[in-house]
């Protein structure tokens, strides 16, 4: 068994390993920061739900506050690579361990696969196991895939999606690291997409894939009565817009919102059940690090707010809230369930834009909060998590966990 002692090593924000110890313990801290649930179905026998994406970001918040808050069972699909003599594994494989470990002590019977969601494979496998082990029935579906590319299985055409503006080149402000961690605030261009970056995007952010596993679950007859399924789109700022909303990610978020009001029709009739996207707030994920700005405006939101940066599990846990009918199920006029409201107020949006207006290198850190931003980069490798030993060598031999019949 390999036992080593991990120290980050990065480049940019991305971490070449991962540690186990750390991504255990955060998902421990996620768990307990789940506010508990009023009257969550105790005894295992709760709905069953399917989470696509269940590894990271906010799919992992809608595993565990799907488990704790609202009694979920069921399965949850994520893509990670396991450990190698040189290298350890992603990190979502060792918190996809440690949320196993939590569903089996609070007595849910959860089934994780890793693999490809596009992949037909994986709806035939998920179906499979839906009919065999889970009585046929699916209650709820939470779709939340950040990817950078789709096979699509009917063409075999691999898309690629891309984080460009429309129209016109996009000048921000951007936030980086160097080496010694020192922070710097530099402006960065970003191209406008050219010939089929948009319909690439779509191909991989869109609701396609959505669709595909709906239709994919209805065809096997595995959607129970009043069924429902929310997936995951973001709106942001207008400090961000001519990269995010405005540009190739969010045309591929319209297309998702769409797809939902299409599902929602076509469910209502068949199995009186609904579909609706959940708008959630900026979070630091390893997805929205990779888009120009964003780190820069999440570090400046949290500047502003403080500890009114609400967590992805306290999000997660008001839509579950929603979606079971433990609380009114609230839509906007687009028929979008919003979790972003604190971070969009006028008043939010005035003070993250002064501060942005005045951000630069010298001026960075009194308007950042960057020990959050830095420490939260690192969490998202199981580094910098508070209560962890990081002298302390440590096993990077952690199985994905097994489910027996
Ligand atoms: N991070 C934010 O600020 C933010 C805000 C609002 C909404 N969202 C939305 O939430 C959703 C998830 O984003 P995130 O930031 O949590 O991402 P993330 O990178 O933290 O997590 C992505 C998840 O998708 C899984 N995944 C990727 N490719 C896959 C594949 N081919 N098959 C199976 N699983 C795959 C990963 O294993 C991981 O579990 C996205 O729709 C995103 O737009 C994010």
């Amino acid at each position: 068994m390999t036992r080593r002692v991990l120290t980050p090593r990065n480049r940019g924000f991305l971490f070449l390993d991962s540690h186990p110890a750390g991504c255990r313990q955060l998902v421990t801290d996620m768990w307990q920061a789940c506010p508990a649930p009023t009257d969550a179905p105790a005894d295992g026998a709760g709905p069953v739900a399917l989470v696509i994406g269940s590894s990271a970001g906010y799919g992992l918040a809608a595993t565990l506050a799907g488990l704790k808050r609202a009694g979920i069972r069921g399965i949850a699909v994520s893509f990670e690579k396991a450990p190698t003599e040189r290298r350890t594994a992603t990190a979502g494989w060792y918190r996809t361990a440690a949320t196993a470990d939590l569903a089996r002590a609070a007595g849910r019977d959860v089934v994780f696969l890793n693999g490809d969601a596009f992949s037909d494979l994986m709806k035939d496998q998920v179906a499979d196991l839906l009919k065999e082990r889970f009585g046929g029935r699916l209650d709820y579906l939470i779709y939340s895939v950040a990817a950078p590319r789709r096979t699509d299985p009917d063409t075999g055409t691999t898309y690629a999606s891309v984080l460009k503006p429309i129209g016109r080149a996009n000048r921000t402000k951007t936030l980086l690291f160097d080496d010694a961690g020192a922070p710097e605030v530099r402006e960065v261009e970003t191209g406008p997409a050219e010939g089929d970056d948009v319909e690439q995007t779509v191909a991989v952010m869109g609701g396609a894939d959505w669709e595909r596993w709906i239709d994919h679950l209805a065809g096997r007859g595995l959607l129970a009565d009043g069924f429902t399924t929310a997936a995951l789109s973001y709106i942001g700022s207008p400090l961000t817009e001519a990269i995010y909303r405005q540009g190739t990610i969010g045309v591929a978020k319209a297309h998702l919102e769409a797809t939902a009001r299409t599902l929602d029709e076509r469910l209502g009739t068949t199995v009186g059940g609904r579909a609706v996207t959940s708008v959630n707030g900026a979070a630091v994920t390893q997805s929205s690090t990779a888009i120009p700005g964003i780190a820069l405006y999440t570090g400046l939101l949290r500047g502003a707010l403080g500890e009114g940066v609400v967590p992805p599990v306290h999000q997660l846990a008001a839509l579950w809230d929603q979606l079971t009918g433990a609380a009114p199920l609230a839509l906007d006029e687009e028929g979008r369930i919003r979790l972003d409201t604190w971070e969009l107020t006028e008043d939010v949006q005035a003070a993250v834009a002064e501060r942005w207006e005045a951000a630069s290198t010298d001026t960075i850190a009194e308007l950042a909060d960057l020990d959050w931003f830095r420490a939260e980069v690192q969490r998202l490798y199981g580094f910098a998590v508070p209560g962890i030993d990081y002298a302390e060598p440590v096993s990077t031999d952690v199985p994905w966990p097994g489910h027996a019949a």
